[in-house]
């Protein structure tokens, strides 16, 4: 059977959704994706929104039914007439007809709130950076290229934060890997491109043998790339942790796992062939390169891949 292989990418606002979908993209071949944001599918526009007193995070302000039909009928390869909501004006634009390319990326901040759309993905990777890290990342991102002025922002995050903890924050539980950047030591003041990653991977999804890793006997490799077991929503969970000064040399044996994994399909660990893999925009618009989103990147593509084994 040949269907789209459909990625869910769920998070709070500013949580890297999109800056995690670029590298995945371009490593699946633009051309062969379709992304899809959900924010399309709010049901009122900015100005409503104020009126009401309704956030964008609350299920009541998503047509959140469409979203899921729309899901399963990209999931069967059929074309949708998608709603576009336009983050520079806060209001809505005419419908586009998107038929689904072979890889389908939903990335969104209600993607996994109902049953039926859950079942419409793959895979299901949530992003949880600690609260400080995404307010940094959200007062950059909407002052720069929103129009927002830095209290505008941190007032919104205040007025959002009982929906965030309600609505956003329980669909962890669903996702077959949870992605957390944070920053070395806490050091929250200084978050640059060298944020540490810790991956939480759920066995609802064969993962590749990272196991390998403490094989190699190297005592740097341990300490900047860790694999351990932990609980993750009271669930068994294996974490992965990269530091983001771990050396290419450490970051290829892990990237080598991921790829030996796949013979045919090593070009995706050609970085020269990649270069978005890792760019990230940095706190002044400079694009730096983060070894641990690479990896993260390679990881979920890896995963996609393995799908279309199944499916394709
Ligand atoms: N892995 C990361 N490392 C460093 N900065 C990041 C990372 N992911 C996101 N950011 C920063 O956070 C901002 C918001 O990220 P974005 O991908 O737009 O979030 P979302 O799509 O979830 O709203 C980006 O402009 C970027 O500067
Ligand atoms: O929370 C988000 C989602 O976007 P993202 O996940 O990319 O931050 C936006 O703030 C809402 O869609 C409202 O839009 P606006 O900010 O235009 O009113």
């Amino acid at each position: 059977m040949s269907r789209p292989i459909i990625l869910g990418i769920v998070g709070d606002s500013a949580a890297g959704k999109t800056t995690l979908t670029k590298g995945i993209a371009q490593v699946l071949g633009p051309e062969n994706v379709t992304v899809i944001c959900t924010d399309d599918y709010h049901k009122y526009d900015r100005k409503q929104r104020a009126e009401i007193g309704i956030t964008a995070l609350h299920p009541d302000c998503n047509y959140l039914d469409i979203m899921q039909q729309h899901l399963s009928q990209l999931r069967t390869g059929q074309p949708i007439l998608k709603p576009v909501y336009s983050h520079t004006t806060g209001s809505f634009e005419p419908p586009v007809y998107i038929k689904p390319n072979k890889f389908v990326i939903v990335e969104g901040l209600l993607g996994y709130s109902t049953r039926g759309a859950r079942d419409s993905y793959d895979v299901k990777v949530y992003l949880a950076p600690p609260e400080s890290v995404r307010a940094q990342w959200k007062v950059k991102r909407d002052t720069q290229k929103r129009g927002y002025t830095e209290e505008q922002v941190l007032e919104e995050l205040r007025k959002r934060e009982p929906d965030s903890e309600q609505f956003i924050r329980p669909q962890r539980q669903w996702s077959d890997i949870v992605v957390s950047f944070y920053p070395p030591n806490d050091e929250v003041e200084q978050i640059n491109g060298h944020l540490n990653v810790r991956l939480v991977l759920r066995p609802t999804i064969p993962h590749p043998d990272f196991l390998q890793i403490i094989n190699y006997g190297d005592g740097h490799l341990e300490s900047a790339i860790r694999l351990g077991l932990d609980r993750d929503m009271s669930k068994p969970v294996d974490v992965l942790e990269v530091d983001g000064h771990a050396t290419l040399e450490q970051v290829n044996k892990l990237e080598h796992i991921i790829c030996g994994d796949m013979p045919h399909l090593k070009s995706i660990c050609d970085r020269e062939g990649n270069p978005e893999l890792g760019k990230v925009a940095g706190t002044t618009g400079e694009t730096i390169q983060s070894y641990p989103l690479a990896l993260t990147q390679l990881l979920i593509t890896y995963h996609m891949l393995k799908a279309t084994q199944n499916y394709q």
